[in-house]
């Protein structure tokens, strides 16, 4: 069990003697509402938080808790402890149902899916309120058996939502130090990018959700017992789902302590300002609080504390010795080096026949033949729009193949989900790179080795890591964030986040595109080194010299079809290929009064 884990179910078996203190009443109310909105924030941004789907429709799962509850004790005579799971049960039911049509929806992110779950609310009030349900009556609880769990009314309240809240941070923690939290970090940044690199996004999404669902259920149904008269009108609001969103960005919604800050904070705060114009004055310094929050501390209170702390020791931790010292060692047993056979002789790891993709109008692939084989280095080239990235994104899965078959290593992958595709040794890197913004260097290569082929625990997956970011020159950023990478940097990000996830197959696309020339010999002799060790590696590349001195055999893409394939030296002086690429530079140089490159000159770089 992790530290934080223990350290929280003992500050939960602390907590639990509160009602036995014999603390007037008022404060056992008071910290049962903290629990209450701690419960709620944390559960809250389980998903929302960490995956940054905002969801405005935690009241309705809320509410479904509070009316399964209400129901089952007053109408059904259920013990009140045992409507509780029900109540997590029938929410996390419904969230589910929700997340199944809604994550398998490409467009349903970011605003979209906060309407989606808003609309969800309005549903969920108007079904219940024109049912038997409630029929408009609202639902009464005062008959119904409070379990002795404490030795007063407000001390077993406190120690309902006590249970609740501890549920939903420990929850909260180690889903936060799981691979199912980076997962849901890498979502937040790049969703496209996480699956390709081997996160099952839409199961992650929608296990997520259902399990904060279920949890603002039960919270849902403790409150119906602690107001006792439950109403639509009370229960589907606006404001409750507001008022948890407001907690955990105060607090900071990318950690699992932030929704406990936010939702302390703000619940103590207005228990300040109670009543009459106070109450006013607290609701207006809350917001005052949050737009200061907002302006100066957009990670939040703990994110903010995290930024200070982290800087201070980041020093130090650049200090740090990788756990092998000897990377190239570590590609070796990465990728299993390949004899040196003639290009020709080895054998197809990767096949695509008749491979089409078409973007509405546009054609981008028309029946595409292509083998790579085990070992080589393949060069994909072609004009600007023949196809080449598009063949990249099919065959990682990116985008999915309108007709036609790849096979990769005997498996038929052209209709698997990309993080799949990942997991089954294929990875790639981006024309322009695509790191998580808001995960460090370290972290970036990290998140292959765990969810790429390499399949890594984390912990494993930090050491594997640290051997790539000094493969790849790194070491000393691993702290950093990308944005404080040059291009250069960035571009082998993009490399070693590729390796990190042990691909047998390692496609590059334009990696050397915008760098300069002692840039791109740097990134040339990486190759090499990736290349010495037998990875197969599929080279997408306008900068003919780097294409003649890695590739082995090239393949010349134009207009979505190919054109030609064989050896880079023959290939290049082919009159068809000749003519296609002096085509398009010749009106790229018209329009650009440049001069054009001899093709001798290319052929024999
Ligand atoms: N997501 C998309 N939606 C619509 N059209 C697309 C999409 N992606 C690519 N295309 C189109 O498909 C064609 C092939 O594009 P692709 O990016 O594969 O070419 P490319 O050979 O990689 O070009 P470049 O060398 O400039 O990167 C182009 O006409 C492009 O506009």
């Amino acid at each position: 069990m992790r530290r934080s884990t223990i350290a929280l179910l003992g500050a939960a078996a602390l907590l639990a003697t509160v009602p036995w203190l014999g603390l007037p009443p008022f404060f056992e109310s008071m910290l049962y509402l903290i629990l209450h909105w701690v419960a709620l924030a944390s559960s809250w941004n389980l998903l929302s938080g960490y995956s940054g789907y905002f969801s405005f429709g935690h009241g309705a799962f809320f509410g479904i808790g509070m009316y399964t509850s209400a129901t089952l004790t007053s109408k059904f005579d259920w013990p009140f402890l045992w409507t509780l799971p029900a109540a997590a049960a029938m929410a996390a039911g419904v969230g589910a149902l929700i997340g199944l049509a809604a994550f398998r929806v490409h467009a349903v992110r970011a605003e979209l899916f906060a309407l989606l779950t808003l609309a969800t609310t309005f549903v969920v009030a108007t079904v219940i309120l024109n049912s038997p349900v409630d029929g408009g009556q609202g639902v009464y609880l005062n008959a119904v058996a409070l379990p002795a769990l404490g030795p007063t009314a407000q001390g077993t309240f406190y120690l309902l939502a006590l249970g609740a809240a501890a549920l939903s941070v420990i929850a909260a923690a180690a889903i936060y130090h799981a691979r199912l939290g980076i997962g849901l970090l890498a979502i937040h940044d790049d969703e496209d990018v996480a699956e390709v690199m081997g996160v099952p996004t839409f199961r992650y999404k929608l296990g997520t959700f259902a399990l904060s669902c279920g949890l603002a259920g039960v919270v849902g149904g403790i409150h119906a017992l602690f107001v006792s008269y439950v109403t639509a009108g009370d229960t589907f609001t606006i404001t409750m789902p507001l008022t948890v969103v407001l907690m955990a960005v105060l607090g900071g919604s990318r950690h699992w302590a932030g929704p406990v800050v936010g939702a302390t904070a703000i619940t103590l705060l207005l228990f300040a300002f109670t009543g009459g114009e106070a109450a006013v004055v607290g609701k207006g310094l809350t917001g005052l609080i949050l737009i200061v929050v907002i302006l100066f501390m957009p990670e939040g209170i703990v994110g903010q504390a995290m930024k200070w702390w982290s800087a201070s020791r980041k020093k130090a931790l650049a200090q740090r010795s990788s756990p092998a010292s000897d990377a190239p060692a570590a590609m070796a047993t990465a990728v299993p080096a390949a004899a040196p056979v003639a290009a020709d002789a080895r054998p197809v790891i990767l096949r695509a026949t008749g491979v089409r993709k078409h973007f509405r109008g546009v054609q981008a692939l028309r029946g595409v033949d292509v083998e790579i084989r085990r070992g080589e280095i393949l060069g994909l080239l072609g004009p600007n729009g023949s196809g080449k990235s598009t063949f990249i994104n099919v065959v990682s899965g990116h985008f999915a193949v309108t007709s036609g078959s790849i096979d990769f290593a005997g498996v038929r992958i052209s209709h698997v989900p990309a993080h799949r595709v990942a997991r089954s040794g294929i990875a790639r890197t981006y024309q322009i790179p695509r790191p998580f913004s808001h995960l460090t260097v370290l972290q970036n290569v990290g998140l292959p080795a765990m969810f790429g082929a390499a399949g890594l625990d984390r912990r494993a997956a930090e050491d594997a890591a640290w051997q790539w970011l000094e493969f790849t020159g790194l070491k000393d950023k691993a702290h950093a964030l990308p944005d404080d990478l040059n291009l250069h940097q960035r571009k082998f990000l993009e490399f070693a986040r590729a390796l990190a996830s042990r691909p047998q197959v390692l496609m590059l696309d334009e990696v050397l595109s915008g760098l300069t020339p002692s840039e791109i010999d740097d990134a040339v002799a990486l190759i090499r080194r990736i290349r010495d060790q037998g990875a197969t590696i599929v080279f997408v590349e306008h900068v003919m010299r780097a294409v003649m001195a890695l590739c082995d055999r090239i393949v010349v893409f134009e207009q979505g079809q190919v054109l030609a394939e064989g050896a880079p030296q023959e290939v290049m002086q082919r009159p068809e290929v000749v003519a296609a690429y002096l085509g398009t530079q010749a009106e790229d140089a018209s329009a650009s009064q440049a001069p054009l490159p001899r093709m001798a000159e290319v052929a024999h770089a």
